[in-house]
Formats: C-alpha cells, sequence, structure tokens
C-alpha cells in the first residue's frame, strides 16, 4: 500500500479461492468501498504461479517459479507478498467467498463453531471446501486478531422453490441435505443489484436470467427478484458443460464407470471435474478463448465449443419455461463478458423468444447487445464478486457503508 499509514483508515481483504487460482482485493472503508488493490494468483498446482495485480491504474504481471505450489503454499506465499505491500494493522477484517454453505443461508463471522459445520459438511464439496476451510484457518493462525467472515455462494439460491430444489431421488436423502443448492450467488447478487440501479431507467427484472460463463458455468432464473432456479445442483460440478467439469451426467455413466471400469470414488471426482467439460470434449484446453482460436482447424475444439453453447441455449429455453416467458437476459463471467460468438451463438435461433442481437453492439461487448426490436433486453455485465464480499463483510460486522 503506497499510501501513509494513518490510522483512521480501515481496510477490508476479500479472498476468493478456487482451485486453480485465488483472486484477491482490499477496499478502503470510508463510508462507501474504494478498490485499492486488486489481483489474482493463478496456475496454483504447477511449478510457477502467475501473479497479477492492479494497485490503482497500475497493472503488474509476475511469474514466480515455486516447485509444485499447492493452495496452501500458494495460500501462505501470497500473505507474505501482501504483508509486503499491506499495512496488516489497517485491514480489520478478510472476506472469504465459500462455494457451500449448506443451510447457512448469509454471510457469517467465522467462529470455531462455523468452522466445525464447514468441515462437517466438507463431503458435499470435496473440490472447494477442503480448500476453502484451510485458507480459512492458515489466515486464521496468521492474524488471529482479525476477523473473518464466510460469504456463501448458495445464500442467493437458499429460497429457492421446494419443487426446484427436489433431486429424484428416495427421500429419506432428501432429508439429509442431497438437493439441488446452486452456485455463483455472489455473482448473481451482483448482476440483480446492477439490475435493479438500472431499473431506475426502466429495465425490468421481472423475470430475468442469468448465464455466469466463466470456467465454471452456470444460470439462474429469477423471478420478481427470487431465484427460482438454477442450473448447477447438488454440486458445482452439475449443470452446462464447463472449463473441464462435464455439467449433468447421466447417472447410468457413473454406475458404469463404477462397475465396468471399477473406478474409485477418487478417479471418478477427477474426472467430472479436471478431466471433462471443454477440456475432455477438445482434448486440447480448457480454455475458451483458446478454443475459439483453433477451432477453424480443429474439429474437436469445435465440437467442445458446440456443445457449450448448445447446453446454454438449451438451459435459456428451460428457464423461460420456468419463468413464464423472459425480460432480460443477463450474460457475465469470463466468456460471457468477453465472447461476442459465444453469445451469439447461444441466443442464435431464440428469437421467437423475442431475444434479439445487434451485431455491432455485441461485437463491441456492449452494456446492452439486444437489437432495439428485441423484446428481450440482453445484458453483458462484468461482475464483481469481490465487492459483494467485501460489502457483506461491512453489513456482517457492522461498519457503515452506503
Ligand atoms: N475474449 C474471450 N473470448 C472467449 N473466452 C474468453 C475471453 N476472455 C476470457 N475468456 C474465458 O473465460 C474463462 C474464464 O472465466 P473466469 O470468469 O475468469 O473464470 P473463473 O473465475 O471461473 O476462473 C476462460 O475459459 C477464458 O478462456
Ligand atoms: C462455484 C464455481 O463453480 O466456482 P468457479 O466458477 O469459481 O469455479
Ligand atoms: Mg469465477
Amino acid at each position: 500500500m503506497s499510501e501513509p499509514a494513518t490510522t483512521s483508515k480501515k481496510y477490508v481483504l476479500t479472498v476468493n479461492g478456487g482451485s486453480s487460482s485465488i483472486k484477491f482485493a482490499l477496499f478502503q472503508i470510508n463510508n462507501t468501498l474504494r478498490l485499492s488493490l486488486s489481483g489474482e494468483i493463478a496456475d496454483i498446482g504447477t511449478k510457477q504461479i502467475n501473479l497479477n495485480f492492479q494497485v490503482g491504474t497500475h497493472q503488474s504481471n509476475k511469474k514466480v517459479d515455486v516447485s509444485d505450489v499447492h493452495q496452501d503454499s500458494a495460500t501462505q506465499w501470497l500473505m507474505d507478498w501482501l504483508e509486503k505491500e499491506i499495512d496488516f494493522s489497517l485491514v480489520v477484517a478478510i472476506g472469504h467467498r465459500v462455494v457451500h454453505g449448506m443451510e447457512h443461508s448469509k454471510p457469517e463471522k467465522v467462529t470455531p463453531g462455523l468452522l466445525n459445520d464447514l468441515k462437517k459438511i466438507s463431503s458435499y464439496d470435496p473440490e472447494h471446501l477442503p480448500e476453502e476451510i484451510k485458507m480459512i484457518t492458515i489466515i486464521q493462525s496468521r492474524y488471529p486478531e482479525i476477523d473473518q467472515v464466510a460469504c456463501f455462494d448458495t445464500s442467493f439460491h437458499a429460497a429457492m422453490p421446494r419443487v426446484a430444489k427436489l433431486l429424484a431421488i428416495p427421500r429419506k436423502y432428501q432429508n439429509a441435505g442431497i438437493r439441488r443448492y446452486g452456485f455463483h450467488g455472489l455473482s448473481y447478487a451482483y448482476l440483480m443489484e446492477q439490475l435493479r440501479l438500472d431499473e431506475l431507467n426502466l429495465i425490468k427484472t421481472d423475470r430475468v436470467i442469468l448465464a455466469h460463463l466463466g470456467s465454471g458455468a452456470s444460470l439462474a432464473a429469477v423471478k420478481h427478484n427470487q431465484c427460482i432456479d438454477t442450473s448447477m445442483g447438488f454440486s458445482p460440478a452439475s449443470g452446462i458443460p464447463m472449463g473441464s467439469r462435464t455439467g449433468d451426467l447421466d447417472p447410468g455413466v457413473a454406475w458404469y464407470f463404477m462397475k465396468q471400469e471399477k473406478m474409485s470414488p477418487a478417479k471418478f471426482g477427477h474426472l467430472v471435474n479436471h478431466e471433462s467439460g471443454l477440456l475432455g470434449i477438445s482434448e486440447t484446453s480448457s480454455d475458451m478463448r483458446e478454443l475459439i482460436k483453433i477451432q477453424g482447424t480443429d474439429d474437436r475444439a469445435a465440437e467442445a465449443v458446440d456443445l457449450f453453447c448448445y447446453q446454454a441455449k438449451k438451459c435459456i429455453g428451460s428457464f423461460v419455461a420456468a419463468l413464464h416467458g423472459v425480460d432480460t437476459l443477463v450474460f457475465s463471467g469470463g466468456i460471457g463478458e468477453n465472447s461476442p460468438e459465444v453469445r451469439e451463438r447461444i441466443c442464435h435461433g431464440l428469437e421467437f423468444l423475442g431475444i434479439e442481437l445487434d451485431k455491432d453492439k455485441n461485437t463491441n461487448n456492449d452494456p446492452i447487445i439486444s437489437a432495439d426490436t428485441s423484446t428481450v433486453l440482453v445484458r453483458v455485465i462484468k461482475t464483481n464478486e469481490e465487492l459483494m464480499i467485501a460489502r457483506s463483510v461491512c453489513y456482517t460486522l457492522n461498519y457503515p457503508i452506503k
């Protein structure tokens, strides 16, 4: 932090840890939240991690050689680095994105009780929760005096109607918590907030479909500001195909793998989370930008892009049915925000639903990409999970912000 340390300053640090990246941001609390530094360490699990960060308008990128970094060492490394940039005595709280909160439907201050609860439900999301708990614990042992707050991705979907939450398995499992939860909730909450701000300009938010298309991708159907359904279910491996996750998979395939291939639970978990999706189909990359580049000469890449767009389109169709129509469709996440081609291919043929894109606006990634004649407003909104975490921290710990 290049600014002089004055005692009146207070900061909130946000940590958004994924399986191969940790995004972070530092906000100054000063009636509002002012972003002072943000960044991401990427490529965790390889021999080199990539640190991209931005302080004010200054952007930097560093490649750091490390032998075999894992999440624990990446967290320690990040904290060591941040200590050089930030005066931690000014950090009053650290907020975490926690993917799965089960019945915890609001952000909560981390207490031994909450950590215990999260440990108990770890097996519900072995891909995210154990790492997130580790990160909270590592930070807690380094800075025991700083409050930490857990912000759950599942919260946004907590009040979905029961019929949307039910999985068609024996009732006793539903009672044990095996049901649809839905994820990407911090992103969805931010997108809905942006739409509500625009509502002053008469943008309709009665029936909204939100498409968060990143490495992990999901869609949500929102009626009168209330989430009524979402594509991800019990775990973030479900829904539409993703970077390296299958999305929804016929249970018969799991059964076949177990029986015929004698696949262990660990191997199956790895296959559905890390070897499938765009990567599995293309056999080259989980990265949409890369696949779009090579699709002209590589049929496997072309098929992967095709499958992604086709399944997203189908999901939109099913949500139009669930919502009894649609007024606004929002694209977000790395793919949704940046890929005119994917948006165009998803929307192609949906004119009968009133979804019509303006070619130039779509190519420019404009905030509104629908044609003037479109009855559905189609938006592109850059999501901001970090801001939602920082804000939740302030509300939870009673730091007044506007
Ligand atoms: N210009 C672009 N065209 C197509 N895909 C893009 C573009 N920019 C980013 N992406 C894709 O966005 C995805 C990453 O999205 P992001 O939301 O950052 O992921 P996550 O937060 O889940 O790690 C990658 O597949 C990347 O290729
Ligand atoms: C919930 C989830 O899938 O998160 P991400 O997109 O960050 O992987
Ligand atoms: Mg993400």
